[in-house]
């Protein structure tokens, strides 16, 4: 890509241009800067995005591994979303996708890492979320979506609700992105097929360790073991 490519990109989606002097050093760093914030973040929201989601998890499991802190992942789907798409049309739609997202970011420490992961669903990374605190901030960002009322028109208000399911990582094992986000999305459809606008996070934070994290902890030797 060009550099006055690049620059023009930067602007249209919000940024400003970089500080300095054209073509300095300092000029050059910022774009590169600029550059790697906007290929991060979901365009529609501002939060983090996919990929800078599952780079994030991949770190927060290797810090739970070394230092054994607690950290939560939650997953969150709106609900019934494909019904506001349906009546209201996909601008609103897009609308309260923003919403929700101003929501999520609302509700967590900074800390903490909200991520829209797909199209009404979005994640968050806690890093550092004592077990007993994990259940309050669930239903604390579920009950700020809940009380958001969007204002279509003057006289037409839509309120939408949240499906929220939560794991923790399990702490001193080597556990991998994909089986954490298996677990908290379990919850999640648990959430869902218990009626939706609901939080729910694995009974207890997790001791119980996969014949697959065993794998990871220990390597092939136990791939057969039938413990
Ligand atoms: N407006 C808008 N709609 C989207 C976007 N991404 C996905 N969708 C829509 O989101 C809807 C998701 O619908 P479903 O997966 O059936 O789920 P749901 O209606 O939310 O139902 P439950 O999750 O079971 O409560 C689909 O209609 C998609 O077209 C987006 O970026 N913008």
């Amino acid at each position: 890509m060009k550099l006055d490519q690049a620059l023009q990109l930067l602007v249209q989606s919000g940024h400003k241009p970089p500080p300095g002097a054209p073509g300095s050093v300092a000029w050059l760093q910022g774009l590169i800067d600029a550059l790697c914030d906007l290929s991060s973040r979901d365009a529609l929201t501002g939060l983090a995005n996919r990929r800078s989601f599952e780079a994030a998890l991949a770190r927060e499991i290797d810090r739970v591994a070394r230092s054994g802190e607690p950290a939560l992942l939650l997953i969150l789907d709106i609900d019934h979303f494909k019904r506001v798409n349906d009546t209201y049309g996909h601008v609103v739609g897009d609308q309260v996708i923003r919403i929700v997202a101003e929501g999520l970011a609302d509700c967590v420490r900074p800390m903490d890492l909200p991520a829209r992961v797909g199209g009404e669903e979005f994640a968050v990374i806690l890093p550092n979320c004592p077990p007993a605190f994990g259940q309050t901030v669930a239903e604390r960002i579920r009950a700020k979506i809940e009380s958001k009322i969007i204002s279509l028109t003057p006289t037409q208000h839509l309120g939408v609700t949240v499906s929220v399911g939560g794991a923790f990582a399990p702490q001193w094992v080597r556990s991998s992105p994909s089986l954490w986000c298996e677990r908290a999305d379990l919850q999640l459809y648990r959430a869902k097929s218990e009626g939706r606008n609901r939080t729910c996070l694995e009974p207890t934070p997790v001791s119980l360790v996969s014949a697959e994290e065993k794998g990871l902890l220990f390597g092939n030797t136990l791939s057969g073991d039938s413990e």
